[in-house]
């Protein structure tokens, strides 16, 4: 089935979408209908907004990602943001920018995925744009958050011999990025034949539905563990890492034995002949936390399953490394994601 975006237009569409979205939070006051959005929270939380925009080309291929998955993937990594404040994700707007190329049909595919992650995540939907573009499909969704007033988590309060951690392992979403760009180049052209990725799920899986780590959020939570910093990795762990230490004036050293990586990643990294720790420090899209503790959190943290510890902070004259298995140091670089870095 192909409708036409034009039988419907823009208010038609709107209506078609959004039709039986029902509002969940308590802070969600009023939702989809009027000039804006009504919320209202209790005085006892802080507010987190944020926002991504993704353009087609850019940060994702039609070719091969589903829009439902693309629908999933944008409310997800919105949520991955709030939950580094330490917060819980609420609200979310979306807007989009439609090209000719896409039909009804299309938009309810890639709404049932942001639905689907709405729900899971317990976030509303209340609200968003439509409108048409050029050049292909742009996404932009904003999310909207709260956490308890002094249990807000920034980048910057990081300290010297406080424990570096991470979350799940790390390069995975990398390496299914790079096969599914294999296949397309191998497939162009022959659409009948399917390509086998028998094995190589779990790096798919990374890549096209990615989660939040909610969990994880709340396991520090029942153990009492503020972190001192914290970010989602999105653009590589060496990234958020620098930028943890620059905005903590610190430095840090991490150890490359301790760097999570699941076998599949190890596996594929082999295939491709790429530098494993390479990919697992700058491949980016892992959506994991990075967070600092005090020592003195030590038992508590190395108790929770799914959290490693990588390394600590050091004071910023040591600048920030990577200690190999072998005890060479190599300093940290941002060599992952960077839209707007020369190509
Ligand atoms: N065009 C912009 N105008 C204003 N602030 C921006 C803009 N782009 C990014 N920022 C802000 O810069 C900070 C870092 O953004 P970014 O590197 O995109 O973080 P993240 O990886 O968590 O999305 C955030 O506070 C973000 O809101
Ligand atoms: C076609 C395609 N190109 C590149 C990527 C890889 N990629 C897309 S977004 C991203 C990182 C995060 O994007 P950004 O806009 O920096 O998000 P933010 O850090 O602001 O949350 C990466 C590595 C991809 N998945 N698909
Ligand atoms: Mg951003």
């Amino acid at each position: 089935m192909r409708t036409e975006i034009s039988t419907l237009g823009e208010f038609g569409l709107i209506a078609h979408l959004t039709k039986g979205i029902k509002l969940e939070n308590e802070s969600s006051k009023y939702g989809i209908g009027d000039d804006a959005a009504v919320l209202s929270y209790p005085s006892e939380k802080q507010i987190l907004v944020t926002t991504d925009l993704l353009m087609e080309g850019v940060h994702f291929d039609l070719t091969y990602v589903p829009l439902k998955h693309l629908g999933y993937k944008s409310a997800v990594v919105n949520f991955s943001d709030i939950y580094a404040m330490n917060g819980t994700p609420r609200q979310i707007t979306i807007s989009l920018a439609l090209s000719k190329r896409f039909c009804v049909e299309d938009i309810e595919e890639f709404y049932a995925g942001v639905r689907l992650a709405c729900q899971q995540y317990h976030v509303d939907i209340v609200g968003g744009d439509t409108s048409s573009s050029l050049t292909g499909l742009a996404i932009s969704i904003t999310c909207i958050g709260e956490a308890d007033k002094n249990k807000v988590v920034y980048r910057n309060g990081a300290k010297e011999t406080d424990l570096i951690c991470v979350s799940g392992d790390l390069g995975a979403a990398y390496m299914g990025l790079q096969l599914l760009e294999r296949e397309k180049t191998v497939l162009k052209g022959e659409k009948d034949i399917q390509p086998d990725f028998s094995g190589k799920e779990y790096l798919l899986e990374r890549q096209l539905k990615p989660e939040a780590r909610k969990d994880i959020i709340e396991k520090l939570a029942a153990a009492n563990i503020i972190p001192s910093s914290m970010m989602d990795i999105s653009d590589g762990l060496s990234s958020e890492l620098l930028h943890i230490c620059k905005q903590s004036n610190a430095g840090c050293r991490i150890y490359e034995e301790h760097i999570p990586i699941d076998y599949q990643t190890a596996v594929m990294a082999e295939e491709f002949n790429m530098n494993l720790t390479t990919c697992a420090m700058n491949g980016g899209e892992d959506y994991e936390l990075v967070f600092t503790v005090s020592i003195a959190d030590y038992d508590k943290v190395s108790q929770i399953e799914g959290i490693r510890l990588i390394g600590h902070i050091t004071k910023p004259e040591l600048g920030c490394a990577l200690v190999t298995r072998d005890g060479q140091e190599f300093e940290l670089r941002a060599q992952g994601w960077n839209a707007l870095r020369k190509k």
